[in-house]
């Protein structure tokens, strides 16, 4: 694809000179002469990167600029200068030009910075795309919300969907959905068109991370060998979510603190500011609080990010949301897998619903995930999942057992009753139910289950393991 640019500047030869060597590069070149001329071309030609001469009669490089940032604020802008201050770069940087190079007959830091804007433009581009599908994907209408708990939840998102400048933090235990949620704040608000950059706390290695997070000037640290935009600049117009805020190292606490306050950025080695506008989330599923008073978290950034804080509940507190969840992965996983499986069936309901979840909705999915893989029918039942489930849950799987004649007879042996779904289940289902009901029974000795079912160890574990 190529790039089309629109090169304003005054002087004739230079800009001849330069559109050509422009066009050697690719790049599809319109010219305009006067500050007036290009503005009004903005209209018809919309070219991906500006390049705009900074001194110019009647309208200055600067005042387009300032125009144009009105006018298409995503435009990127490069200012161009035979002889700019400090003074000007750092103006132009304010109005939020995407930088300012000095002009040079071989237009090496021109066709640089060029490279820089498109690598750029291709990257929001994809985020955009990406951010187009994830807009359907979290629908707020798509979450389930059965439990009187979760839909008072949803009220408080609803009010943060419409206030799009206000700092959120997602408090709650591993697993319930904090990112989820953000994510369902994010697309459903007026910035969802613009990217939600998630920086994950705890895997950007600390001495990189404020480049990343701010970005850096060409040579400010060893190995910095061209500008970088960072990840919080990336995010404009749209949503910056720190996921595990608690491991952010503290120097980089100050500077987001400052970024909360001042609403600027300043790329590691630039004296610049950089004006910017995204909503802030961060999730933790520490107690903030105890990390203030521990000194491990800045109190003045806690209080910045707790202005509104919303708790995900856990999955136990919202019981009836369970099943719904259930399905739902149950579907996405069977669609994933190829698998037949179309049904949660009522002993994989009752299961479910006894059974902890201490690892919330992530536990879930996963459970489901695993259960769909090993089931070899079409409805989904408890021996799918695995023993320490079953055992953990109330236990009223599709085999239940009799107890008491095993204590009443003071043997090792029980009877375990089975049903068996005509036409919707295979002899292999029934196989492995009686399997996972006795070892259920044994408390998961296997060596024991293994004597009831007349068969060796071995050929136990042989038997569990996936037909797939
Ligand atoms: N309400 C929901 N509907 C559908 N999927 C959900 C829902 N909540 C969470 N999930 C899914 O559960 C998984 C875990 O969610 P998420 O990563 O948001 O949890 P988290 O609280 O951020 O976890 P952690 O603290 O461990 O990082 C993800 O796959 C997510 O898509």
């Amino acid at each position: 694809m190529a790039w089309h640019l629109l090169l304003l500047e005054d002087e004739a030869s230079v800009r001849e000179a330069f559109a050509l060597r422009l066009r050697d590069q690719g790049y599809v070149v319109q010219t305009a002469e006067s500050g007036e001329e290009a503005l009004g071309l903005l209209r018809s030609f919309e070219p991906d990167v500006l390049v705009a001469d900074l001194v110019m009669p009647n309208l200055s490089g600067l005042e387009v600029l300032a125009r144009v940032k009105q006018l298409s604020p995503a435009l990127p802008v490069i200012v161009l200068t035979a002889r700019g201050t400090v003074k000007d770069a750092v103006e132009a940087m304010r109005l939020g030009a995407f930088d300012f190079v000095a002009k040079s007959i071989d237009m090496d830091d021109l066709l640089h910075t060029l490279r820089r804007a498109t690598e750029f433009l291709t990257l929001q581009r994809q985020v955009q795309l990406h951010s187009g599908q994830d807009v359907a994907r979290y629908a707020l209408d798509r979450v389930i919300a059965k439990s009187p708990v979760t839909r008072s939840f949803l009220a408080q998102v609803q009010e943060l969907i419409k206030n799009d400048r206000v700092t959120v933090l997602l408090q709650g235990e591993t697993g319930t959905g904090k990112q989820y949620m953000g994510r369902v704040i994010h697309y459903n608000s007026p910035r969802a068109g613009r990217p939600c950059v998630e920086v994950d706390c705890p895997s950007i290695p600390r001495d990189l991370f404020e480049s990343e997070l701010f970005g850096h000037e060409k040579g400010s640290f060893t190995g910095a060998t061209g500008r970088k935009c960072g990840l919080i600049e990336m995010a404009e117009g749209g949503t910056v979510f720190f996921d595990e805020i608690a491991d952010l190292p503290l120097p980089l606490q100050a500077k987001l603190l400052r970024v909360l306050e001042e609403r600027t950025i300043r790329r590691v080695g630039s004296a610049a500011t950089i004006p910017i506008d995204v909503r802030v989330m961060a999730a933790t599923n520490r107690n903030l609080k105890e990390a203030v008073a521990k000194g491990e978290f800045r109190e003045d950034l806690y209080f910045r990010l707790n202005v509104v804080t919303l708790t995900v509940p856990p999955l136990r507190e919202r019981r009836e949301d369970i099943i719904p969840l259930a399905e739902q992965f149950l579907n996405r996983s069977a669609l994933a897998l190829k698998k037949p499986v179309r049904t949660l069936g009522e002993s994989a309901q009752v299961l479910l619903q006894g059974y902890h979840l201490p690892g919330n909705v992530r536990e879930l999915s996963n459970l489901i995930e695993r259960a769909v893989l090993f089931c070899a029918g079409t409805t989904l039942e408890a021996a799918n999942f695995p023993i320490d489930v079953q055992a953990a849950g109330s236990m009223p799987v599709a085999a239940s057992l009799d107890a008491s004649s095993a204590e009443a007879d003071g043997s090792d042996s029980g009877d375990v009753h089975i049903s068996f779904r005509v036409g919707a289940q295979s002899l292999a289902d029934l196989e492995d139910r009686i399997i996972e009901a006795v070892l259920a029974q044994s408390g998961g000795n296997k060596t024991l289950a293994a004597k009831q079912l007349g068969v060796t160890r071995w050929m136990l574990d042989r038997r569990r393991k996936p037909r797939v």
